[in-house]
């Protein structure tokens, strides 16, 4: 059996919590050989402490046989203490009519405080994935405010838009979702976001050419799956749980397992590339292997794709100018 390995999970009473927490215990992220321990941070209020230690019975009765053990706390410096992963998910989600950057002001500081603590006492090679709105800018911030970590370990959720994109294009092209390679969001998980199909295949053939409408691209797919976490939010009332928790354990899975050779989308701090400024926390397709993620490097970007990405951007450096004091 492996020793232990201690994930922290932040929000853990809240929905995403309640449907990522129990996967995790269960194996479904790192491996049905994996224990692991559950270091869960909720904020230091009777209701969300309460309904925390509501959530720790029922990790009890389940009885899961990798979860070697728990602790359930409202300091971030016992949360991530030693923490070899951490899923930071608490923070205020939207509501109905607003836009996720609108919770920026709202949610930096949490992650000033969460970035300085995971600096503190973390792992050195913690792996830092950022759930909670706008989740590029708060991985941003959580990163300057570690400095004493990798900027690489610090990253931000597009798996749920890249799981969303494979969805459309499976059922637009009539063909698997396991069978679309190479497929990439790149950008701010907003409705800037631009999924990229250019480049997928279905058994080696082109996924764009079997489609062959740009105009589908351009004003129905692009523009379904940068507004689909509003759709949902108008459809149930409350922003996606349960595929966002899906989406985090596919972030971390492959990156802690590797991905075979296969793309994935990650938000991660540029290195320059594609003409994305160093640092800014940005969508890019990567093949992880050992622990690592490495960006897939070369591609062309067209003329179409240039503006999409520079759009995205463009939003990104306005939420990183209006962080900048907190810095
Ligand atoms: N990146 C993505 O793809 C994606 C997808 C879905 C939701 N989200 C975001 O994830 C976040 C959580 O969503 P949810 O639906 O679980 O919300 P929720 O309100 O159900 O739960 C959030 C929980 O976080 C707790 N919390 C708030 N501040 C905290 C802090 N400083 N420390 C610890 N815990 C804290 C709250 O008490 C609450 O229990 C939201 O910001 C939402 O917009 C991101
Ligand atoms: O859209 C939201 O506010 C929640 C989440 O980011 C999503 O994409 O579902």
């Amino acid at each position: 059996m492996k020793a232990p390995v201690r994930v922290a999970v932040t929000g853990a009473a809240g929905q995403i919590g309640y449907a990522l927490l129990f996967r995790i215990a269960s194996g479904e992220m790192l491996g049905k050989d994996q224990p692991v321990i559950l270091q869960m941070l909720e904020l230091p209020l009777d209701k969300a402490q309460a309904a925390l230690r509501g959530v720790m019975m029922e990790l009890e009765d389940c009885a899961f046989p990798l979860l070697a053990g728990m602790v359930g706390t409202d300091d971030p410096e016992v949360a991530f203490k030693d923490a070899d992963y951490a899923l930071l998910v608490g923070a205020m989600p939207r509501g109905p009519g607003m836009e996720r950057k609108d919770l920026l002001l709202k949610n930096a500081e949490i992650f000033t405080v969460q970035g300085k603590a995971l600096n503190k006492v973390a792992s050195r090679n913690v792996k830092v994935l950022v759930v909670g709105n706008p989740a590029n800018t708060n991985a941003y911030i959580a990163m300057k405010s570690a400095p004493d970590l990798p900027a690489k370990n610090f990253t931000a959720m597009l798996r749920l838009d890249h799981n969303r994109a494979l969805s459309q294009l499976a059922i637009k092209a009539n063909v698997a979702v396991a069978d679309i390679k190479k497929l990439t969001v790149w950008g701010n998980h907003s409705p800037t976001m631009y999924p990229d199909y250019r480049f997928a295949t279905v058994d080696g053939k082109s996924l764009k050419d079997t489609i062959n409408d740009a105009d589908w691209n351009a004003n129905t797919f692009i523009p379904t799956v940068g507004k689909r976490g509003a759709a949902i939010i108008e459809a149930r009332g409350l922003s996606s749980a349960a595929s966002a928790a899906n989406a985090a354990i596919d972030h971390m899975h492959d990156w802690a397992l590797g991905s075979n050779g296969e793309w994935v989308t990650m938000g991660v701090p540029s290195d320059g590339s594609y003409g994305i400024p160093e640092g800014i926390i940005y969508g890019v397709p990567v093949i992880t292997a050992n622990g690592e993620y490495t960006r897939v490097e070369g591609l062309a970007i067209d003329d179409f794709s240039r503006v999409a990405m520079d759009k995205t951007l463009a939003e990104l450096e306005e939420e990183r100018s209006g962080v900048a004091h907190l810095l």
